[in-house]
């Protein structure tokens, strides 16, 4: 067997592209078997006390992301540095800027309804791999900041109502939200905010309610419950997926040097270029994504 060394960068190896229909890796269970998640068709919610690990998964799946073909990224991040690393690669990156969140949710919008026209136009009712439509994720990093903190309050009600829009709009035309809070309460993720995600990660909580916030009412009375996760133990979380019962999981956890490192390769396998490859897509050119 010979090996090529890359001697530019034109040279290095492209793995095989990844796509947003395959499954996620993003940790492992209690038995310490693979965990895996088809965000495709399921919108995650992920919450829990600050530092319990919702960052480390949201990157897992930002990473995963980021190396699909035909996939586009668009990042809400108050804070900046969360998911800062990708934002190279994202069609918008939003820090804590609530109009242009606004203005963007709009567009997301305008850009699900265009898609619900070309399944009903084609006879479907769901976007399958091979349609060769984009995929678009929408992650929110810290969904307080927007919905109670910036802005006005008309403004975060705006806001809310629109990001309601897209977690319900989404999931079947090919544009999953994947939404971080570390307020898990009513106000933030009302019931019929939450049921709208297919899955819900509940990191380390305080309270058996605050975990039956995320969860769903009822689990901590059956014994499942993020109060009993050590504050040490974090990346830990109980995840559950529409319709089962919630899984103790460890997440997979990518340091700061994987995720840049990531994030270029992914920034290179997309870079422009004249062969066959997909094109860098102009942010402007979203109404006409469908
Ligand atoms: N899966 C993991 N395995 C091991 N350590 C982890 C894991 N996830 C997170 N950590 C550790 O916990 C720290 C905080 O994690 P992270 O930033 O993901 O928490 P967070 O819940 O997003 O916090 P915040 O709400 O403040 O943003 C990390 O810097 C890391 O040291």
């Amino acid at each position: 067997m010979t090996t090529t060394i890359p001697t530019t960068a034109a040279a290095v190896p492209v793995g095989p592209g990844l796509s947003m229909f395959d499954p996620i890796f993003i940790g492992i269970d209690e038995f310490g078997q693979p965990v895996y998640l088809d965000v495709i068709y399921r919108n995650l919610l992920t919450a829990g006390e600050p530092g319990g690990g919702k960052s480390g998964l949201i990157n897992n799946i930002c990473g995963h992301a980021a190396l699909c073909d035909n996939t586009r990224l668009v990042l809400f991040d108050a804070k900046l540095v969360e998911l800062g690393p990708w934002r190279d690669l994202a069609d918008a990156f939003i820090g804590p800027d609530i109009d242009q969140g606004i203005d963007v949710l709009r567009r997301l919008l305008v850009v699900a309804t265009n898609r619900y026209a070309w399944l009903l136009a084609n006879r479907r009712r769901k976007l399958a791999d091979g349609d060769g439509m984009s995929v678009i994720v929408t992650i929110i990093d810290e969904l307080a900041m927007f919905s109670t903190v910036l802005g006005t309050k008309q403004q975060q009600e705006e806001f809310s109502t629109l990001l309601r829009g897209l977690v319900s709009l989404g999931r079947a035309c090919g544009m999953p939200v994947v939404a971080a809070t570390q307020r898990p309460s009513w106000d933030i993720i009302p019931a019929s905010l939450r049921d709208l995600f297919g899955y819900r990660a509940a990191f380390r909580c305080t309270s058996l309610n605050s975990s039956n916030i995320i969860l769903g009412q009822g689990w901590a009375e059956q014994g499942y419950t993020a109060s009993d996760i050590s504050p040490t133990n974090q990346g830990a979380a109980y995840l559950l997926a529409e319709g089962g019962v919630p899984r103790r999981i460890k997440a997979a956890y990518l340091t700061d040097t994987d995720i840049y490192n990531i994030a270029d390769y992914a920034a290179w396998t997309r870079r422009p270029t004249t062969g066959t490859s997909t094109p860098a897509v102009n942010p402007t050119e979203w109404e006409m994504a469908a």
